[in-house]
């Protein structure tokens, strides 16, 4: 491996679909200190195309094989969810730091076991792509809540809207796939984690494909006892929306208007420059989450080159948060059967050590 303190840092990128060309295409174009040395998909010649456009880029076409490629210093995951397991065990393996693209893996038994994997080779190496918490309006609310600017939070209100999703999504996709982000969204703007959810079924919209269950709406409660609903609806057919309301003791905000964040105070407090932002509606939505969410994953992507260098790895959601992810969803699908709250099932993160500890031949 080389000095990764002085030597640009080689990416190998799994995945070359959507958000794999999007990352290939910020690594090359934007991001210091880092480039895409590998490419792999499991349609090699589309590995080949991209390889070919860039400067000592080589298409390998076994994923684990380019994960252990001495030439390989760290990992950008962005092959389809139900891969990931073994991809992140070969990183783990391998001593290789990757940026894995959201879920960590697609159930809650085999995320764990990534966390276990990971916390017994003794060096974090895994992050996880929620790039929401890179997303300036989102850092922004995180940072005001913390200050207590909104006094005690009690409510979220979030909305999730796509245009639409791939044929492959089915209803607990939704759940899975997209919803996820709302849980990680709550997990990061309160610190805390969420005990129970509850999806409700409304009417499916008419345009949605057979059989799937568009829109959903989550409620989820937390340890602390806060209370946030979730609309998500991924085949509306308009544009790419995403939206956060935070409800506190003494005021309000609001992003996703495209429009920076809207705040309500109750007192006059100083708080920044003390008043109100009037918002404006009209205007462009965003088509898409490359558009939307250019800057988090920007953002994102840079500060995790930038800790890989360092030899610290990961400046992010790391393994725990994706499982603490995937047992919320877990609770959410079930929920979606049952009709009723469900709740979360997941084990203390301090528990992680010792279990990782006393678990023999992993
Ligand atoms: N953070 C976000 O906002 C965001 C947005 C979109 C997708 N994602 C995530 O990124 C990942 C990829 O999603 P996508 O929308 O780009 O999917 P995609 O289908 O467009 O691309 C996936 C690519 O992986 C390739 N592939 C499939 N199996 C493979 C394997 N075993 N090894 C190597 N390559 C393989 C496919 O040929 C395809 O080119 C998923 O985990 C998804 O959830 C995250
Ligand atoms: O994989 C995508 C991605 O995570 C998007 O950010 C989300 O809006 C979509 O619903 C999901 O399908």
């Amino acid at each position: 491996m080389s000095d990764r303190t002085t030597a640009e840092l080689r990416v190998a990128v799994l995945g070359v679909g959507m958000m794999g060309a999007d990352h290939v295409e910020r690594i090359t174009g934007r991001i210091k200190g880092a480039r895409v040395a590998v490419v792999n998909d499991y349609l090699h010649d589309k590995a080949e195309t991209i390889a070919a456009g860039i400067d000592g880029c080589r298409a390998i076409s076994d994923p684990l094989a380019a994960i252990a490629d001495p030439e390989v210093d760290a990992v950008l995951l962005a092959t389809p969810g139900p891969t990931h397991e073994a991809q992140l065990i070969a990183c783990i393996e391998h001593g290789k730091p990757v940026l894995c693209e959201k879920p960590l893996t697609t159930d809650v038994a085999t995320s764990l076991d990534i966390v276990r994997r990971e916390a017994q080779s003794g060096t974090p190496l895994i992050q996880v792509g929620f790039m929401r918490r890179f997303d300036h309006e989102y850092s922004q609310l995180k940072t005001a809540i913390d200050d207590g600017v909104f006094g005690r939070v009690l409510l979220a209100h979030c909305v999730h809207r796509n245009p639409a999703v791939p044929p492959s999504f089915d209803s607990s996709m939704i759940v899975k796939d997209s919803l996820v982000h709302e849980v990680d969204v709550t997990r990061f703007l309160f610190d805390e984690e969420i005990t129970s959810v509850h999806i409700i079924k409304p009417s499916a919209n008419p345009s949605a494909p057979a059989g799937l269950q568009d829109p959903q709406i989550a409620y989820f409660t937390t340890e602390s006892g806060r209370h946030i609903d979730a609309e998500v609806f991924v085949t509306t057919g308009v544009a790419y929306e995403v939206r956060t309301e935070v409800v506190g003791e003494k005021g309000s905000a609001f992003i996703g208007l495209d429009v920076g964040m809207v705040r309500k105070y109750s007192t006059g407090a100083a708080v920044g420059d003390g008043r109100s932002r009037a918002g404006s509606w009209g205007g462009d939505i965003t088509p898409s989450f490359t558009e939307r969410f250019g800057q988090a994953y920007d953002t994102e992507i840079q500060r995790w080159v930038n800790a890989v260098r360092s030899g610290v790895n990961v400046d992010g959601p790391g393994a725990w948060d994706g499982y603490a992810a995937a047992a919320v969803c877990a609770a959410g699908v079930r929920s979606l059967d049952s009709g009723r709250p469900e709740t979360v099932e997941m084990i203390d993160r301090a528990d992680i050590h010792a279990v990782a500890a006393s678990v023999s031949g992993v």
